[in-house]
């Protein structure tokens, strides 16, 4: 019998937001893909520790070393190098190497992705959109991952230019509001207050909203009430203003 649940549709994969930051990342390699790699727990704000012979080292994972963004071992991959290591990407071209490091991460208990060999990742990486704030991953689950990086490209072009810029400024909001409203217990009205405001605001204006105008904006949080930007800026900072609201 059909249910009014939600359908399972096995074989997919969880796909969640990691946060890495301050984790320490191990990448084995030089190459072109571990060059990849690196830039996404970069960005993710981890601790990378790099392990590849210096003299087949490709120019960007070079200067990655240069700059000091990560730290460096110039040699092959030792198990020890696994002492005190949260998650594993290797980017190697030698099939044995890859395979010892994924038996050792897998008795150890350290998530990895072990670049190209699917059976021997904990989990895939994706095609990922980043605006800002955003980041969108596709995934094919190992079916095409060109066909991973086109559907990304079609999602990134149908979005408005402006949305990473939107969402940073909701971000500002959100945590200003949580200072104005800190209770526990405020949750539900907080989270309706906003979604209203999310949802009624034009993008445009959302990205024009200045700190002081956050802070008018602020002075109206009460259920169901959402002026507009205009209205915000016909306000002034102490009295409220009278006139028919957005909501
Ligand atoms: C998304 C992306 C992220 C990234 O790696 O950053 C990524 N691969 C990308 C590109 C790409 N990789 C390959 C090609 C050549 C064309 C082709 O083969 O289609 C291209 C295209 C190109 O280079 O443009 C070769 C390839 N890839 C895998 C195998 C092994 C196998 O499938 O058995 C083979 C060799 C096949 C062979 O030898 O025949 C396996 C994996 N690659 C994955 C991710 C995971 C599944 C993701 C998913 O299914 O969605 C998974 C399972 C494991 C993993 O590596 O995490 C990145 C696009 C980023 C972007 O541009 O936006
Ligand atoms: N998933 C993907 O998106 C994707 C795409 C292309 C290639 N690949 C695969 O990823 C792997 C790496 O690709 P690449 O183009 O970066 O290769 P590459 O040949 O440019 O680089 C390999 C690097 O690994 C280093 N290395 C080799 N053995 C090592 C060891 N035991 N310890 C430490 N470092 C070692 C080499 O010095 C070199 O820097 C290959 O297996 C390739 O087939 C994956």
């Amino acid at each position: 019998m059909k249910g009014p649940y939600p359908e399972i549709q096995g074989g997919g994969s969880l796909i969640l937001a990691w946060q890495v930051r301050n984790k320490r990342v191990l990448v084995v390699g030089g190459g072109e893909v571990a060059a990849g790699r690196i830039v996404n727990v970069l960005n993710a704000d981890a601790k990378v520790l790099v392990v590849s012979p210096r003299e087949r080292l490709n120019e960007e994972v070079a200067y990655r070393i240069e700059q000091k963004q990560v730290d460096y071992i110039d040699r092959k991959f030792e198990p020890s190098d696994l002492d005190g290591v949260d998650m594993v990407l290797t980017a190697v071209d030698d099939p044995e190497a890859s395979t010892q490091i994924y038996k050792l991460c897998h008795e150890k208990k350290i998530p990895a992705n072990i670049a190209d060999v699917p059976p021997e990742c904990d989990f895939y990486f994706g095609s990922v959109h980043r605006d800002g704030p955003l980041q969108i991953m596709v995934s094919t689950n190992g079916n095409g991952p060109k066909m991973a990086n086109i559907v990304r490209r079609q999602i990134a072009a149908s979005l408005p230019n402006n949305i990473g810029a939107a969402i940073q400024k909701i971000g500002v909001l959100r945590r200003k509001l949580r200072k104005v409203a800190p209770l526990q217990e405020e949750g539900p009205k907080r989270m309706q207050w906003m979604s209203k405001v999310c949802e009624s605001w034009p993008l445009d204006d959302i990205c024009d909203m200045t700190e002081e105008d956050m802070e008018v904006l602020l002075g109206y949080y009460r259920p169901n009430c959402i002026p507009s930007l205009e209205e915000v800026r016909l306000s002034e900072p102490s009295g409220a203003y009278n006139g028919p609201f957005l909501i």
